[in-house]
């Protein structure tokens, strides 16, 4: 007997995993299923990867800038790390340098107002979350206000309020930080008596010095945050309008890991219906993609500003930290964790 017979070239080269067996095949209905992934569904996709790395990018570049740049160097004034920014401020070397800057005012201070307007705006209108402009609760639209909701808590918890004191209050005060009143007498026999102004926004409201301890920076958090959930968020419908559709590996319940393609709602996914829009309808789709691309590129824009002209390298680098933690919280961690994506979802899916 020969070993070539079919059944003996079978035996001999038995696959290991289904993915071996997929590819051993021809083109039978098993190779066309979506095989198990060997990669953590808690690392991003390739494009994500390419995406978020936009943001370190930026910081790296934006802190060269200002060590390189000629307007830096030949700036009347130098930079203060008790202001944390180019003192005093008329000398600066750039009108973005500056913090009355419009953009910082009005935009970077009321920066979670924008996003969450953006985000509000892209939710109500986009056909992929619920019908145009309908005020339908579906489940789409409600686990992305469940993101939405813990992107707020974290952004709460970090920059407003923490049963007390913001966590960037409290981290500058553990690191030896305080508030000094340097000019005026009365306040200083105030803050004597009420033994320190324990928020960095009550103590310059009383013409202190927030000084001493590590002070991670508030806008380099809220920016990356903020602009990293608008693209989270828009991206697979960005996508989807392209004809493209890149697949993010998730866990199931078996413990599997498996592509996107492959559930929804816990079951295999068939062709998407394709949603018909009134023209009414597409430009107010188009309309919240742009007011959502809108917000994400004035954020990189004030990203860029802040690397350049705020802050330590160090200061930079928590706040980028204290952002991707809760950027893993809200969209990565759900990939790999079934119990907590039925709850929040993942955008598109
Ligand atoms: C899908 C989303 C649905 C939302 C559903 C809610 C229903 C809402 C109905 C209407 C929507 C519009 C109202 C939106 C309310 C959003 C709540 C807010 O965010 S209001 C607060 C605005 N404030 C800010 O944005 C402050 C931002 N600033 C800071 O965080 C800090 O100042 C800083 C990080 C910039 C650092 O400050 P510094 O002083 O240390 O420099
Ligand atoms: N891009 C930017 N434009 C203007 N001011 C900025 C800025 N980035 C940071 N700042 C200012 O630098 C200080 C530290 O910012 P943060 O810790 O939030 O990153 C803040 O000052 P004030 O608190 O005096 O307004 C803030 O307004």
């Amino acid at each position: 007997m020969s070993n070539s017979t079919p059944n003996r070239r079978i035996t001999r080269s038995t696959p290991s995993t289904i993915k071996d067996l997929a590819d051993g095949l021809p083109d039978t209905p098993i190779k066309q299923m979506r095989h198990p992934s060997e990669t953590s569904p808690f690392l991003p996709t390739k494009l994500e990867t390419l995406l978020l790395a936009i943001y370190p990018v930026t910081l790296v570049l934006g802190s060269l800038f200002s060590l390189l740049a000629y307007s830096t160097r030949s700036a009347t004034s130098k930079y203060n790390p008790i202001h944390q920014s180019y003192y005093p401020a008329a000398g600066a070397p750039s009108y973005f340098a500056t913090k009355k800057n419009i953009f910082n005012v009005y935009f970077v201070k009321k920066g979670w107002f924008w996003t969450t307007l953006a985000l509000a705006a892209f939710v109500v209108t986009h056909p992929s979350l619920g019908p145009s402009l309908r005020p339908t609760v579906t489940r789409r639209r409600v686990q992305a206000v469940a993101r939405w909701g813990v992107a707020t808590t974290v952004w709460m918890l970090v920059t407003q309020w923490c049963f007390g004191p913001a966590l960037v209050d409290r981290n500058f005060k553990l690191t030896g930080g305080a508030c000094e009143i340097m000019e005026d007498p009365i306040k200083r026999a105030e803050m004597g008596r009420k033994q320190e102004f324990f928020t960095a926004q009550a103590c310059k409201a009383s013409g202190g010095l927030w000084k001493g301890g590590h002070d991670i920076s508030g806008h380099v958090f809220l920016l990356i945050l903020g602009s990293a959930l608008l693209g989270m968020e828009i991206l697979p419908a960005i996508l989807r309008a392209r004809g493209l559709n890149e697949e993010r590996r998730v866990r199931v319940g078996s413990g599997k890991v498996v592509k996107t393609r492959s559930i929804v709602d816990g079951t295999v996914k068939d062709t998407p219906v394709p949603v018909v829009l009134t023209e009414t309808e597409e430009e107010y789709t188009k309309l919240g993609i742009k007011v959502a691309v809108g917000v994400v590129g004035l954020s990189w824009w004030m990203l860029f500003m802040t690397a350049a002209f705020f802050h330590t390298w160090f200061e930079k680098f928590t706040g980028f930290l204290v952002a991707f933690t809760a950027i893993f919280l809200v969209y990565f961690l759900p990939r790999g964790v079934p119990e907590v994506r039925a709850v929040l979802g993942m955008p598109g899916l």
